[in-house]
């Protein structure tokens, strides 16, 4: 493949979509009863599969970048990226002030029997938080992060996860921010320190 075939917005949309298969793929290995010579086969064959992938490879993930219609975006990130498979991939709005993004959790998040890892819900929870801070017009990396979880998260069910700037003192900017059932049950809280660092500032 010549670097030119490995460019542009239908090979994105492409890439995205393979995302999607291999998440489906995901979720059905943390849910098969196939039988163990059935397991066996399909191991080789998503192997082969594999090979082909990094057959062109780069050792990071789909940068930062402009969108074609100005937006930024960044499609390899863990939360959001839509060509990345770990991600759901959450898709954050805001109406300026604050953020929220409508979610839900898979089998495959599972922590507790029943319910969602609670570091998937604090992965979640920092992402959120950490776009809030970019609505409010500043910019930071997670210096700490308090999670309080109320109730268990379910999977399978439709949640809503918000976030709002509460206050800033320097490089520093905190904000807070929720997961709750669509009726406003909190399943989740957080807050977050996000600290600028002095070099994004050029001090
Ligand atoms: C598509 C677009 C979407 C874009 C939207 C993108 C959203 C992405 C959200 C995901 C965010 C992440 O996961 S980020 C990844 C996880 N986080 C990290 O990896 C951060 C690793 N840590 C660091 O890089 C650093 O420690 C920093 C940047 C946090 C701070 O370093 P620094 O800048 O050198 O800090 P320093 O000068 O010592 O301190 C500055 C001030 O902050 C305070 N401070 C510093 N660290 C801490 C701390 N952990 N807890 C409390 N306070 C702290 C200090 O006391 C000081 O207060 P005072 O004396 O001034 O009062």
């Amino acid at each position: 493949m010549t670097i030119e075939a490995a460019t542009g917005e239908s090979r994105i949309t492409a890439l995205c979509a393979l995302s999607q298969q291999v998440r489906e793929l995901m979720d059905a290995t943390a849910l098969t009863d196939v039988p163990e010579d059935e397991l066996e086969a399909i191991t080789a064959d998503v192997a082969a599969l594999t090979a082909r992938l990094r057959a062109v490879a780069r050792e990071t993930p789909q940068p930062f970048e402009f969108a074609p219609d100005g937006t930024l975006r960044h499609l390899g990130n863990a939360v959001t990226g839509a060509a990345n498979p770990h991600a759901l991939p959450l898709v954050v709005t805001s109406d300026g002030e604050s953020v929220r993004a409508e979610l839900s959790f898979r089998p495959l998040h599972e922590g507790p029997p029943g319910s969602v890892h609670g570091g998937i819900s604090a992965m979640i929870l920092d992402h959120v938080l950490g776009q809030a801070v970019v609505v409010a017009g500043f910019a930071g990396m997670t210096a700490s992060l308090s999670v309080n979880y109320r109730k268990p998260v379910p999977y399978g069910v439709p949640l809503v996860a918000t976030g709002a700037f509460t206050r800033k003192e320097g490089r520093k900017t905190w904000v807070e921010g929720r997961i709750a059932l669509t009726d406003g049950t909190v399943l989740v809280e957080a807050t977050g320190l996000f600290v600028t660092p002095a070099a994004w500032l050029g001090e």
